[in-house]
């Protein structure tokens, strides 16, 4: 039998030998690179992890002890060692283990965003809850050396460092990667402490010596261990976390699973608020993950990936980039992942990767238009909701010329709720005078990002989804911005007008054909720019029965109520439905099962809507549905 099947929880753990422990890190290993490698996620992080979650559940009493993990999708093992082994074949799928954590999973699990640089605050939170209320707990929180660099971060260790009577283990897992190498002063700063080589070497040497000496050896390391400003100063900089007022164990080798219960234990008895910095390579122990350039497999990447919005994004910017010196390219640390990295390898001196620190990226990226460039930011739509003030008031206030190009906009699926990017076009849609596009296909993102670098007096915004890019969808006609991409067979009655909005423009299509053979006269235009919205698209509308709006963003405040005010603000009293993604968190499922699921489908909205044609009743085409925000449906 093997050990994993033997761990039904942590408590387990606690009766295993040194062997056993060592070959259940081996069973875990095999069993992440077996599943992960067939169900998708995060394979490098998760293998830097085995030994260091091993040893959290050994040294702390999850759940008493609450375990908080940043960005969360490094959780694999611990699912493992929580009484999932046995689900976890189900990883990232429809109704199976989510990738990250979910209190409906586990008692084990807390906090479910995906959002990195949180877990600091929460066990802040956490720890002044637990000490208020009295109750002997320790919060341990797990953050990456990619999630330091979030400025939430350094907001919580100020608030940590100064509370000594906390009881809260900070452990860094430093990988040295966040995607790609963790870039900045911070990471030069954890490179300095985990490469000193005279700092470890020494210390082990003391260790083994007085090792020899039972009875003063062990207390005599601790003291000389646990010294402030001596030992470590002279032998390593510590700097930053001791300079802060932290206590700072380490750097202790992350796959030593020993030396990080020690480390831990040590942590504990200090009472107060420690880091221990813990140094892992992701991937470890497979090596195609171990030597992997990109990112260590930081997720699986399908083989001969089909071409996507991406691709089309990333090959058309360089294009842009050479033509226009002025174009400087900003990622927070997604360099691959948005597109970035042709721009990056053709214009090194015009690439910034700023860590994951989309506040700051925004905001210098108005510095970077004040100056005189024209920055274009590469970021997943739902990360651009932690720079929303950043963009309204030090971008749009000051009508700097930059342009957002957010990835992943819409319905990302198996990544959760957190990855969802249905925000953006809620969000943005109160902007002063920022401009908003959304492309229908790859033409489209050409179009319209060299449209966007053109506006040098506003944010302008392209978004486009996750996957593979659409085939282009030819317009008929051009009405001011406004691509027409089908007009009724004959002069049948103007019924439905109906507005595909960015990827939802091939729905809208795929919804004509079947109103159509219901008999019904339909029109088919794409905004290109949503907003603002296009005074074309309000005189349009004026001749039509019923309005239709879909887009793959969220109902509230999304583009089909902006449309709908325009409508009522120009005294058009055409009716207007909006179809778009309920305002809920998503359960985690593949992109097209979640489209499926909220009815954001061809069929569904056609069926929807020649309902309320038919139904002969006037009102019908006025009065919304009483259900309120009821799923698009
Ligand atoms: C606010 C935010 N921006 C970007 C991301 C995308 N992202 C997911 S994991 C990751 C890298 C995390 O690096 P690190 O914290 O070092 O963890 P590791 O993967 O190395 O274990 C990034 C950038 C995110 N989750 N949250
Ligand atoms: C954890 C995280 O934020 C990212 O790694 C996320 O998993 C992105 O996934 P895709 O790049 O596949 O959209
Ligand atoms: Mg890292």
């Amino acid at each position: 039998m093997r050990v994993l099947e033997t761990v039904g929880g942590p408590a387990d753990l606690k009766k295993l030998t040194d062997q056993q422990l060592a070959d259940l890190a081996a069973e875990i290993r095999d069993v992440l690179v077996e599943t992960v490698s067939r169900t998708g996620g995060h394979l490098g992080p998760n293998l830097g992890m085995v030994e260091i979650t091993l040893a959290m559940h050994r040294v702390f009493d999850s759940p008493r002890d609450r375990l908080v993990f940043d960005t969360g999708h490094q959780t694999y093992v611990h699912k493992l060692l929580t009484g999932r082994a046995g689900q976890f074949d189900s990883l990232r799928q429809q109704g199976g283990l989510s990738g990250y954590p979910s209190q409906a999973e586990s008692e084990h699990d807390l906090v479910e965003n995906s959002h990195a640089s949180t877990a600091l605050s929460y066990a802040d939170g956490l720890a002044k809850a637990y000490r208020l209320r009295k109750e002997d707990r320790y919060v341990v929180a797990l953050i990456g050396d990619g999630g330091l660099t979030g400025g939430m971060a350094w907001e919580a260790l100020n608030n940590i460092a100064a509370a000594k009577d906390l009881k809260l283990v900070i452990i860094v897992n430093d990988n040295g990667r966040s995607y790609s190498p963790t870039v900045g002063g911070l990471a030069t700063h954890l490179t300095s402490l985990r490469t000193n080589p005279r700092y470890e070497k020494i210390l082990d040497l003391i260790k083994k010596n007085l090792g020899r000496t039972p009875y003063v050896g062990p207390p005599m390391y601790e003291v000389l261990h646990g010294v402030k400003k001596g030992l470590k100063d002279m032998l390593a900089p510590q700097g930053m976390f001791e300079d802060l007022g932290l206590k700072y164990v380490g750097p202790v080798d992350g796959h030593d699973r020993q030396a990080l219960e020690d480390a831990l234990r040590n942590a504990k008895s200090f009472g107060g608020p420690v880091i221990v910095h813990a140094v892992t390579q992701k991937g470890f122990g497979y090596p195609a993950a171990e030597q992997d350039e990109e990112d260590n497999f930081h997720q699986i990447r399908p083989a001969n990936k089909p071409r996507g919005w991406t691709d089309v994004f990333s090959d058309e910017l360089v294009k842009i980039g050479h033509r226009r010196p002025d174009v400087v390219a900003i990622t927070a640390a997604m360099l691959h992942p948005t597109g970035l990295a042709a721009f990056a390898d053709e214009f090194p001196d015009r690439t910034f990767d700023v860590g994951i620190a989309e506040q700051h990226a925004v905001t210098s990226a108005a510095g970077l238009a004040m100056g005189g460039m024209h920055p274009v930011v590469g970021l997943y739509a739902t990360f651009l909701n932690r720079a929303f003030d950043q963009l309204l008031l030090d971008v749009a206030l000051h009508k700097c010329g930059v342009t957002f190009v957010l990835d992943r906009a819409g319905v990302t699926g198996d990544d959760g709720a957190s990855h969802n990017g249905m925000w953006d076009m809620s969000i943005l849609q109160v902007v002063p005078g920022l401009r908003l596009a959304a492309p229908r296909d790859g033409k489209r993102v050409q179009e319209l990002l060299n449209e966007a670098v053109e506006v040098d007096d506003a944010p302008t915004v392209l978004r486009f989804a996750k996957g593979e890019v659409f085939e282009d969808i030819e317009a008929v006609d051009r009405i001011g911005q406004l691509d027409v991409l089908k007009r009724p067979a004959s002069d049948a009655a103007k019924d439905v007008l109906l507005v595909g909005i960015g990827s939802m423009a091939a729905t809208a299509m795929d919804v004509a054909q079947r109103l159509e053979a219901h008999g019904f006269g339909v029109t088919v235009v794409d905004p290109r720019w949503v907003k603002p919205v296009d005074p074309k698209l309000v005189e349009l509308a004026a001749d039509f029965t019923l309005v239709v709006t879909i887009e793959d963003n969220g109902r509230a405040g999304g583009c089909g109520t902006m449309i709908a005010q325009a409508l009522r603000d120009a005294g058009v009293r055409t009716p207007l439905r909006d179809f778009g993604i309920p305002q809920q968190f998503l359960e985690h499922a593949k992109r097209a099962a979640v489209l499926q699921e909220i009815g954001l489908t061809g069929q569904e909205v056609a069926r929807e809507i020649t309902e309320q044609l038919t139904r002969h009743d006037s009102d019908a085409l006025n009065q919304p549905d009483p259900a309120g925000d009821r799923p698009s449906t």
